[in-house]
């Protein structure tokens, strides 16, 4: 049964906000990791949820994740036909020396059929 929680007059599901807290910090540590980076070198980052996810914005998910002073923002993808449901997806602009072409992109779970044409 689904934990219910209240935030202002809205019921939200708390196992579902439970799944966005944990799966944007892997998103987070997984994107840090396989690059080599550390929180310093984030200039900014911007989260999407696609429409379907409602219970948390994913910037206070990235925030307790670890990135506390990194400038966030969420936003919603767009709401395209037949897309895939439940994404978060995380664009960083980063200070590195890594070229474009050796950036190591970070799809897990099922978002990885988004992209098939990178390795993951
Ligand atoms: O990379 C993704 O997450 C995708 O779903 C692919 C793609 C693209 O076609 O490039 C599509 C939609 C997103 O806004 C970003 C990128």
């Amino acid at each position: 049964m689904a934990v219910r929680a209240v935030r202002g007059a809205t019921q939200i599901d708390a196992d579902e906000r439970e799944q966005l807290l944990e799966a944007t910090a892997e998103l987070v540590e997984e994107v840090l990791k396989r690059n080599g980076l550390v929180p310093d070198d984030l200039i900014s980052v911007v989260l999407t949820a696609t429409p379907d996810i409602t219970c948390e914005f994913p910037a206070y998910a990235a925030r307790i994740a670890g990135l506390a002073d990194v400038p966030l923002l969420s936003a919603t993808e767009i709401d395209v036909t037949g897309a895939m449901p439940r994404v978060i997806r995380l664009l960083a602009h980063v200070e590195t020396d890594l070229t474009r072409a050796e950036i190591k992109h970070a799809y897990l779970r099922g978002a990885a059929a988004l992209r098939t044409d990178l390795p993951h």
